[in-house]
């Protein structure tokens, strides 16, 4: 019978903690007994409970105690104990030592003397227990070695009832795991029956359990080949996809426990030269376990206040969010379910992939023998980078690639498929730390960067560039000497990743900055109002789900004439784009709003201001919010839940530098990113300006002077604008285009109905294809020469360009560069 591929990972699990095949199967047989079969309790947290079980059997043996359907006796107390069967030696090795796990955790000995010791959950229960009944235990040191009466076992052995019970009846209603060793819920000790404890009232006998923390260097982790983005802590994130099989070629299919299985366990451990940080908590899994998600967490990399979250309500957030984000109403919507569903699914393309290419997944054993004699096996992750050369990739090879200097080949490391010897296959997408880039600095290491070169992306073992082959989705070829940095520029704060690719030039990365997907308050800016309200006005109170779904528009629609701007897709509705469209275009034909003291004006000369120049009166959006009673997937809130389509910063081709573009296509109306930067007043932006003398690409406020006119006297700290330099969003990237640019900026109210304060929202004027960039047209006037800021050199191609003079005039001019809004 072919081995349970949970044995197979009890047996690898074990294996990493240095305990012997032999003794795993032994404790594996009995805490399964303990469990009824039941393997979610055991198989927590990369099988805790399993190694807590052995360990403290061990221990407990040197001490001369036994242990009775998962409770440990002292023999001495209990000479009469009904014994399960004697615990077998470690067949002459020294007795296990339980490794020490839990830095984190302080230590409280049971023993002063002894080597500190993990504290462990039970005995932090046990501590708790002791204060509870303080009155008889005041007198008791923690350290002192604890008695348990009857009550205190009565006590446990009701919690452990109720942890297996609840873990019972918990998995098959939502298939979720409660990873009780990784919440404050404490693991207890396990008890079948309590006639079959042999307790009595005089002190009787302790039941540590330590708790095994994830391996300590181990990224998050998900089993399954499916990309995934690293979470706002900065942990980095693996993608694993497992195929178990035996030496054949086999894949094992049953469960049940033999000699042969543990056998086959154990020859697929000893070939693996991966997953020195494989232990994780199994999230989801294909059916009878071949592919599996499962999350890890490495606590050097996470930040202090970490805390590891309870599972449930992890799914709970995702899924919220999906109902959010996502026009998701099915009340049966399960995160987990997508989840394994993925397995299923992953398993199947496989399998699909398989028949189709038959060479595209590499068998492992050959690719083993080059991949020994390659230079690459010494890889700081131990990890043999593989050799699957899709074949369409292959083909797109053309052009001879560079390598950085600053990139050591050892150091390349980007999505990538891992070989293990011996029948492992493992697909691994890494995600770095973000920072790096964001920030601009040179990343630590080279990773993501992705450097081909033709002739070296062959299964030459020779050659160490050979294993390195990019993710055909996250390389994009054209020919050219290339450079690709695959990476989140958003650090995982938007809904979909947001890459950086460059197939121009060598410039690595974009400028430095800080990523922030929404507008931020200037920590010295002088606004003393609020810019978010709750409160009654100009809101839906009483509405309930969808406000487009209403027969009569909400209060909410007001603003856009008793309508709402957005149809039921989620698109600005063609009315509304038209107008707006039409005071851009001709923006003569409509009202201008002139400030009878202009805050820009004042702030460019407080004393002899230059009379208002006049303000665009544009049209605005509003958007139903927090303090309306309708869903966040209410149809009138479209930018409030953020950037929706997949964006990528790109390296242009014209010598604008960065740009964006959307990998699928846009119908007209759609919102791509709303214009996200540092909120702060006009005055200040000016200071700003005046100071930051450089001129360089990033110093992009815009003003919210939308509605600046209707106030008459506007206060400075009203005169709001942003500034995407310093603290920003994608939509810092996004180039000028005089003429027929795709994208309009409409202002859009959300939390509050005065419009000091709003949103600038970036919507497709047309159909934009996929891969196309997205362009807006700044506004900029190439004649003004009095601006302080110096326009570009426009080059954005259009037919319509504003900036008609020489390129040899423009030097000389001091050109206005103003966004307009
Ligand atoms: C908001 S940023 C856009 C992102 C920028 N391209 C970058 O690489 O970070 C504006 C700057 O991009 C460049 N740029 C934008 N549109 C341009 C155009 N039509 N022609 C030339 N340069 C342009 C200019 O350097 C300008 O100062």
């Amino acid at each position: 019978m072919a081995p349970n591929q949970k044995i197979i990972d009890a047996h690898r699990a074990m294996r990493e903690m240095g305990i012997s095949d032999g003794t795993t199967k032994e404790y594996l047989k009995k805490l399964l007994k303990v469990y009824d079969n039941n393997w979610a309790p055991i198989e927590e947290g990369n099988f805790t409970a399993l190694a807590n079980y052995i360990f403290e059997s061990e221990e407990l043996k040197e001490k001369g105690a036994k242990r009775v359907n998962g409770v440990d006796i002292p023999r001495d107390d209990c000479e009469a104990a009904p014994f399960e069967g004697e615990v077998s030696s470690f067949s002459g090795q020294p007795p296990l030592k339980r490794p020490k796990l839990e830095k984190h955790l302080g230590d409280i000995s049971s023993d002063a003397t002894s080597t500190p010791s993990p504290r462990s959950y039970l005995e932090v229960e046990r501590t708790e227990h002791s204060q509870n009944h303080s009155k008889n235990k005041q007198n008791q040191s923690v350290s002192a070695p604890r008695t348990y009466t009857r009550q205190d076992c009565e006590d446990l052995y009701r919690r452990s009832r109720e942890s297996v019970s609840v873990s019972r009846e918990q998995k098959p209603e939502s298939r979720r795991y409660s990873p009780t060793y990784l919440t404050n819920e404490k693991p207890t000790a396990v008890f079948d029956s309590m006639d079959e404890l042999p307790i009595n009232d005089s002190p009787q006998f302790e039941v540590p359990i330590s708790v095994i923390h994830p391996g300590d260097s181990s990224p998050v982790r998900i089993e399954g080949g499916v990309s995934v983005s690293n979470d706002s802590i900065g942990t980095q994130a693996l993608l694993e996809y497992r195929v178990p099989c035996n030496n054949s070629g086999e894949k094992f299919e049953d469960d049940g426990i033999s000699d042969q299985q543990a056998r086959s366990a154990a020859s697929l451990e000893h070939a693996s030269i991966q997953e020195t940080h494989s232990s994780g908590l199994e999230i989801a899994s294909s059916e009878i376990g071949k592919v599996k998600i499962s999350l890890q967490f490495n606590y050097a990399h996470v930040r202090p206040d970490f805390r590891v979250p309870d599972l449930n309500a992890v799914f709970k957030m995702v899924e919220d969010k999906c109902f959010n984000s996502y026009k998701i109403d099915n009340p049966d919507f399960s995160i987990q379910k997508v989840m394994q569903d993925l397995c299923q699914s992953y398993l199947d393309a496989a399998t699909e992939i398989n028949k189709d290419r038959g060479t595209t997944l590499v068998n492992g054993t050959p690719s083993v023998d080059l991949l020994k004699k390659s230079s690459v096996q010494p890889n700081v992750n131990h990890v043999f980078k593989l050799t699957i050369l899709e074949s369409s990739l292959k083909n797109s090879l053309n052009g001879r690639a560079q390598i950085p200097p600053h990139i050591s080949t050892n150091d390349l490391d980007f999505p990538s498929h891992n070989i293990q010897p011996k029948g492992k296959l493992l697909t691994t997408t890494k995600i770095e730390k973000d920072e790096d880039i964001v920030n601009g600095s040179q990343p630590s290491s080279s990773k993501g960067w992705v450097v081909l070169n033709q002739n070296e992306c062959t299964l030459d073992g020779a050659n160490p560039l050979s294993l390195v082959v990019p993710n055909q989705n996250e390389c994009i070829l054209d020919g050219t000497n290339t450079f690709h940095k695959v990476v989140d520029i958003s650090k995982g704060q938007e809904r979909f990743k947001i890459t950086v690719v460059n197939e121009v030039c060598t410039e690595n990365f974009p400028p430095s900055f800080h990523y922030i997907p929404r507008n931020l308050v200037y920590q010295n800016a002088y606004i003393h109002f609020p810019l978010a309200r709750i409160g009654d006005e100009a809101c839906c109170s009483s509405c309930d789900g969808d406000c487009l779904a209403l027969s009569v528009p909400c209060a909410c629609a007001a603003e856009t004439g008793g309508e709402f701007g957005y149809t039921v897709e989620g698109l600005v509705k063609k009315e509304f784009l038209d107008e707006c469209m039409s005071l851009y275009r001709d923006p003569k034909k409509h009202s201008f709003f002139y400030c009878k003291d202009c805050p820009l004006e004042r702030s460019k000369d407080e004393n002899l201001p230059d009379k208002c120049k006049g303000h665009l009166m544009r049209k605005f959006i509003k958007e139903c919010w927090s303090k309306c009673g309708c869903h966040i997937q209410c149809g009138n809130r479209v930018v409030q839940r953020g950037i929706s389509r997949e964006l990528q910063v790109f390296f242009t081709r014209e010598g604008k530098g960065w740009g964006i573009r959307a990998l699928h296509k846009l119908p007209r109306g759609a919102f791509v990113c709303e214009y996200v930067g540092e909120i702060l007043t006009n005055s200040e932006l000016y200071e700003r300006n005046v100071q930051n003398t450089d001129n360089k690409r990033h110093t992009y406020p815009v003003l919210l002077d939308a509605d600046w006119g209707s106030e008459g006297v506007l206060k400075d700290e009203e005169a709001l604008c942003l500034d995407a330099t310093y603290y920003g969003n994608v939509a810092r990237f996004i180039n000028h285009r005089c003429f027929d640019a795709n994208m309009i900026d409409i202002p859009v109210e959300i939390e509050t109905p005065d419009h000091h304060y709003y949103h600038i929202a970036f919507f497709t004027s047309r159909e934009v294809a996929a891969m196309e960039e997205l362009t807006w047209d700044y506004g900029i006037d190439f004649l003004d020469h009095d601006h302080p800021i110096k326009a570009f050199q426009c080059l954005c191609g259009s037919k319509g360009c504003r900036d008609l003079k020489p390129s040899t005039n423009r030097a000389s001019r001091s050109n206005r560069y103003a966004l307009r809004l």
